[in-house]
């Protein structure tokens, strides 16, 4: 027996801080998908029994952590709206799907480099999914850009079609399979995924300067052997005091298996495209160290992107996160 399709269903943005109304314009904009769609703002705990699944936008991953961890109960509920796994295999597909752009995606990684320095506890994640991501990947507000990255899959679901024409009024030409227009604003990247994670996009770029010094120290930590779970850009440059920094001088190994610590050939194998765009960045490290890192990875039902499609002229990715939400829901609930 096949499930039908729930009355509706409902998405929760995070709205602490950051881009969370130009996310519930996105999810509203939708107007071809099989139910009616509607959006809250999420401030506190209760509101989370009333939502299909979240989005955690982009912003500031550092004054989310802080705003959310004084926000009576907010930090655990989210935690277990995330985390909640009831048949123990810890592979979050029961969960209520959580989709995490860019600050929200350094919420859910369970690995972060490039932390702040201004808060000494470290950066309060979420966690969930097994990544490493490098906070400031691609350097400072100055070097926010456009570049073509890999598409969302189709959804699961299938209620729609991007060969044909959505009528959404968005741009989508070429279809599916049409590369996105990725715009990264003082972006994460993810440097390692682990073997329960699909990754689903991948682009070529530079580190800027601070991230190459706090890579270098990555790698020298890893070839030392340590588990590294966060590092701060200040651990980092600790190393180099006396010497000064000369951040021109910042090479790095570029073969992915020196920074992979969990599954090296997971990331080599996966089913996924790259964009053959390779950035140069203002304030990138240099040219050489141009390396593909990952932007974009699901986990069960939760999905990262390092960038920000709500402010893309392209909706496909709030689609594919509605078609989880849908799946998910049809799942939970016996609509027969
Ligand atoms: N656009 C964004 O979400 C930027 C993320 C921000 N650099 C952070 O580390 O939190």
């Amino acid at each position: 027996m096949t499930n039908s399709n729930p009355p509706s269903i409902t998405i929760g943005v995070l709205a602490l801080q950051g881009a969370f109304e130009e996310h519930q314009r996105a999810i509203e904009s939708i107007n071809n998908s099989p139910v009616p769609i509607s959006t809250i703002q999420i401030r506190s705990p209760h509101q989370l029994s009333q939502i299909d699944g979240i989005i955690l936008p982009g912003g500031e991953s550092t004054a989310m952590g802080l705003i959310g961890d004084s926000t009576d109960g907010l930090w655990d509920a989210l935690k277990n709206f995330v985390h909640g796994d009831d048949d123990g295999n810890n592979n979050n597909n029961n969960n209520k799907p959580t989709w995490g752009t860019c600050a929200g995606m350094i919420l859910l990684a369970e690995r972060c480099v490039g932390t702040s320095a201004v808060i000494t506890k470290g950066q309060s994640l979420i966690g969930g999914v097994d990544i490493l991501v490098c906070r400031n990947y691609f350097g400072s507000q100055i070097s926010s850009f456009e570049m073509n990255t890999p598409p969302p899959p189709k959804p699961s679901s299938g209620w729609w079609d991007h060969s044909n024409n959505d009528n959404d009024g968005k741009t989508n030409e070429g279809g599916n399979n049409a590369p996105f227009p990725g715009v990264f604003i003082r972006a994460p990247a993810i440097l390692t995924a682990g073997p329960d994670v699909q990754v689903l996009g991948k682009v070529v770029a530079a580190p800027c300067r601070a991230a190459a010094v706090v890579l270098r120290e990555l790698e020298n930590k890893i070839a030392a052997g340590e588990n590294v779970v966060q590092m701060g850009v200040v651990d980092a440059l600790e190393r180099e005091a006396g010497g000064g920094i000369t951040y021109s001088d910042v090479r790095l190994h570029n073969k992915k298996e020196d920074m992979t610590t969990t599954s090296a050939t997971d990331v080599t194998k996966a089913d996924m495209t790259t964009s053959n765009e390779c950035l140069d960045l203002p304030g990138a490290s240099d040219g050489s160290n141009a390396r593909e890192v990952i932007c974009a990875v699901q986990k069960g039902n939760i999905l990262c992107t390092a960038f920000h499609p709500e402010i893309a002229d392209d909706l496909r990715w709030h689609e594919y996160f509605v078609g989880m939400v849908l799946e998910a829901k049809k799942q939970r609930e016996s609509y027969c």
